[in-house]
C-alpha cells in the first residue's frame, strides 16, 4: 500500500476546478477544506491582484509556500492550491510527502470558458485566449508529478469528487485512522 499522509492536495491550471471540487470532496470525507489563494487573501486583507501590484509576485509566492507547509503539517485536509503553486520544487516535495496529489487538467477551451467571467486573475490580464495558451505551453509538464490526473473538461464537479473518493478508498487513505 502507498503511504501518504492523510491529506489531499489538488493542483492544476487556473479554472480546472480545484476550488469547486475541493469543497465537495472535503464534505464527503468530512475533512477540512482550504483554498490557499483565499486564505492568503484573507490573511493579507487584499486580493491576489492587489498583492501582485503592491508587493510583487515573489511576495505572494513566499506566502503560498508558507501556507502550504503550515496546512500540510496537519492531517485530514483537502487543499485547493493556486495554479502556480507547483512551480516551486519546495512546494512539490511538500505536497508529495504529505498528501495524495491530484492534478486537474482541462482543455484550453474549457479553461477559457470557465475563467472568462472572472477577470481578476493577474496572470491572465490582456488577451485571455493568448494568455491561457501561452501559460499552458509554459506549464506543459508542471502538473505531471501528481499521483493521479483527471481531465475535468467534460466531467461535473460531483463526478470528479466521486472518482477521487474511489481512488482514496482503493489506496485506503480514507479508511485509515
Ligand atoms: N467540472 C466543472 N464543470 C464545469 N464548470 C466547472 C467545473 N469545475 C469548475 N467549474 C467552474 O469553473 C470556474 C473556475 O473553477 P474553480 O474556481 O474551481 O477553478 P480553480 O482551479 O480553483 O481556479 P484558480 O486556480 O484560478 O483558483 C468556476 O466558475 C466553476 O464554477
Ligand atoms: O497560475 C498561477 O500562477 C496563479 C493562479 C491562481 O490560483 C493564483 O494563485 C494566482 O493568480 C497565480
Ligand atoms: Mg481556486
Amino acid at each position: 500500500m502507498e503511504s501518504h499522509r492523510h491529506n489531499v492536495v489538488l493542483i492544476g491550471f487556473m479554472g480546472t476546478g480545484k476550488s469547486t471540487v475541493g469543497k465537495f470532496l472535503a464534505k464527503q470525507l468530512n475533512w477540512s477544506f482550504t483554498d490557499t489563494d483565499a486564505m492568503i487573501e484573507q490573511k493579507e486583507q487584499m486580493t491576489i491582484a492587489e498583492m501582485f501590484e503592491a508587493r510583487g509576485e515573489a511576495y505572494f509566492r513566499s506566502l503560498e509556500t508558507k501556507t502550504i507547509e503550515e496546512l500540510l503539517a496537519e492531517e485530514h485536509q483537502v487543499l485547493a492550491t493556486g495554479g502556480g503553486a507547483v512551480l516551486a520544487e519546495k512546494n512539490r516535495s511538500c505536497m508529495l510527502k504529505n498528501g495524495f496529489v491530484v492534478a486537474f487538467i482541462a482543455s484550453p477551451e474549457a479553461i477559457i470558458r470557465r475563467v472568462s467571467s472572472d477577470q481578476s486573475r493577474p496572470l491572465l490580464q490582456g488577451n485571455l485566449d493568448e494568455r491561457v495558451h501561452s501559460l499552458l505551453e509554459q506549464r506543459k509538464q508542471a502538473y505531471d508529478f501528481a499521483h493521479m490526473t483527471i481531465d475535468t473538461s467534460e466531467l461535473s464537479p460531483e463526478r470528479i469528487a466521486r472518482i477521487i473518493m474511489k481512488r482514496l478508498k482503493a489506496i485506503q487513505l480514507k479508511a485509515m485512522p
